[in-house]
């Protein structure tokens, strides 16, 4: 799924106005239908009162629709038109009499008392916010925000005072609920700074044209379930173990075997034909015992670092369909110099995680080593550590963006949506995922399924999108059962099978 700029918004907007045809106060219409009926739906029959705030612009204008639809339905609805301009737009106007019992707010102190706990509905901008919210609109902006733990708040298409897709933090922003946005995910509401303020977000068809949005570029998507159909692959009945590739695990360390244990299961889970785990030697019968399934790879040493020294292990390496390198193996300077004889070594696209990326972090020199189309998993420390620190979400977006391209690399930047940045300069956001998953381990699982991927021949680019959409999936259908406490690392491996059988449905 596309995500457009404020001003391909406006675009589509025209477009669909030019071609479907259809009158933009009927575009409006439309728009304010889908919320009154998403609302109905969601606070029943008997809701509580609507408190409708209405700014001057068209967002303002889906205000007064939607204020007149209640009210037609026979729900109590009350509407306020705050006068942040001195005009207002045209479809604004055009509606403004079709709501007689209109009233007016010119300054603050004409905000009103609402008795009654009820519903707000935020429609005093949208995308056409083009700088900070100042003065006493500002003040009316705190005003519902003071209201929020009495009323429910749904913003409509954008929280007011939010910038679609510029950094707007510091602004005076509504507190939403809930916001109903049309057609489109705005950027904004992807990034973590903006996560408070966003609450749900519920996506409503407006009817914008679809050649608008199938010839329309842009470098932000949002994967969704056709584009991972599109990607998985069903197993050819006449496949092998040999088909899927064997895989090569490097994990673990002396107190951290649990690590190498949830990566192998995963990657073994995510469908690798053979699954090789490389551990130090003090981990061999953990492994054995804990995963069956997978062979073990051990040196003598108990110690994780010295079992690289030998080289005749790493002339191995390029045997493997795939590498996956980092959790729990720890970042002292034996170990950092044995992924840098790996990195020499190894020259197909491998993933990297977690210590792996520690180690390059105090390394930097070995970034361009890498190989091509590797794909790095950092959180956001860790992202720090690699690349430096920004100022705001966009600008690590930004940033994300430049290394992937200069680096020909694909990054995945941990969050609630996962941000994947790609060698070409797209990138993909990751709406799958909860926050029962923010718990030990959930990072080895992911590092196991990708690499599980990569084995089984998926490009990176397809492992990455199918690999983050799977993990967080499993993560949800196991919330689903479990509750997001009680969600540990391994439930998200014993539900990936669920998670597949999702995507075939
Ligand atoms: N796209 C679609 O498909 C559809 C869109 N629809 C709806 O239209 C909405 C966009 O409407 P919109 O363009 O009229 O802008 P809106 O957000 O109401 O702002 C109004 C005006 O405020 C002004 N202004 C800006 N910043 C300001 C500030 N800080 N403080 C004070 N004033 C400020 C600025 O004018 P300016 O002052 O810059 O001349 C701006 O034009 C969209 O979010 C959706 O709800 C649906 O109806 C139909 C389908
Ligand atoms: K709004």
């Amino acid at each position: 799924m596309k995500i457009l700029s404020a001003q391909q918004i406006r675009a589509a907007d025209a477009y669909t106005i030019e071609h479907e045809p259809i009158s933009s106060v009927l575009l409006m219409e439309r728009a304010a239908m889908e919320c009154a009926g998403w609302m109905v739906h969601t606070f029943g029959e008997t809701p509580p009162p609507y408190y409708i705030f209405c700014g001057m612009g068209n967002n303002g204008g889906d205000g007064l629709v939607i204020a007149r639809r209640l009210q037609e339905q026979g729900f109590a609805v009350q509407a306020w038109l705050v006068h942040t301009a001195d005009t207002p737009s045209a479809d604004n106007a055009a509606n403004q009499p079709y709501y007689p019992e209109l009233q007016h707010i010119r300054e603050p102190g004409e905000f009103p008392l609402l008795e009654e706990p009820g519903i707000i509905v935020d429609a005093l901008f949208g995308t056409g916010l083009n700088r900070p919210v100042e003065g006493w609109a500002a003040g009316v902006i705190h005003k519902i925000n003071d209201q929020r733990h009495r009323h429910t708040i749904v913003s409509i298409d954008m929280p007011s005072g939010m910038m679609a897709d510029e950094p707007s933090l510091h602004f005076p922003c509504v507190h939403a609920r809930y916001t109903l946005t049309f057609e489109y995910y705005k950027l904004a509401f992807l990034l973590p700074e903006n996560g408070e303020r966003t609450g749900k977000t519920e996506l409503l068809k407006i009817g914008i044209h679809p050649d608008y949005t199938a010839q329309v570029q842009t470098e932000y998507h949002l994967t969704d379930p056709e584009t991972i159909r599109t990607i998985y692959r069903p197993r050819d009945a006449f496949s092998h173990k040999g088909t899927y590739g064997h895989a090569l695990m490097i994990a673990g360390s002396y107190g951290k075997m649990g690590a190498a244990v949830l990566a192998t299961r995963a990657c073994l889970r995510a469908g690798a034909g053979l699954v090789t785990a490389h551990i130090p030697r003090c981990g061999y019968e953990i492994m054995q015992t804990a995963v069956p399934e997978a062979m073990c790879d051990t040196e003598e040493s108990a110690l994780y670092s010295a079992h690289f020294d030998e080289p005749f292990r790493l002339r191995q390496a390029p045997d493997y369909a795939v590498v996956g390198i980092g959790p729990g193996i720890g970042a002292d300077t034996a170990t950092a110099k044995a992924l840098e004889r790996l990195l020499q070594a190894f020259h197909k696209p491998m993933v990297l995680d977690a210590d792996a990326l520690n180690i390059i972090g105090k390394y930097p020199a070995l970034l361009p080593q890498i190989p091509k189309d590797s794909i790095l998993t950092p959180h956001p420390k860790e992202f720090e550590r690699l690349f430096g620190s920004t100022d705001n979400h966009f600008e690590r977006l930004e940033l994300l963006t430049r290394k992937a391209c200069e680096l020909q690399l694909y990054i995945l930047l941990k969050g609630k949506y996962s941000a994947m940045a790609c060698p070409d300069g797209a990138v993909y956001f990751n709406p799958t995922g909860n926050p029962g998953m923010a718990t030990a381990g959930a990072g080895d699982v992911l590092t196991g399924i990708l690499t599980g991927l990569l084995s089984q021949g998926y490009t990176p680019k397809a492992a990455l999108l199918l690999g983050a959409w799977l993990h967080g999936l499993a993560g949800d259908l196991a919330a689903d059962d479990l509750s997001e406490e009680a969600l540990v690392a391994e439930d998200i491996i014993h539900y990936l099978g669920q998670a597949y059988l999702n995507i075939k449905k």
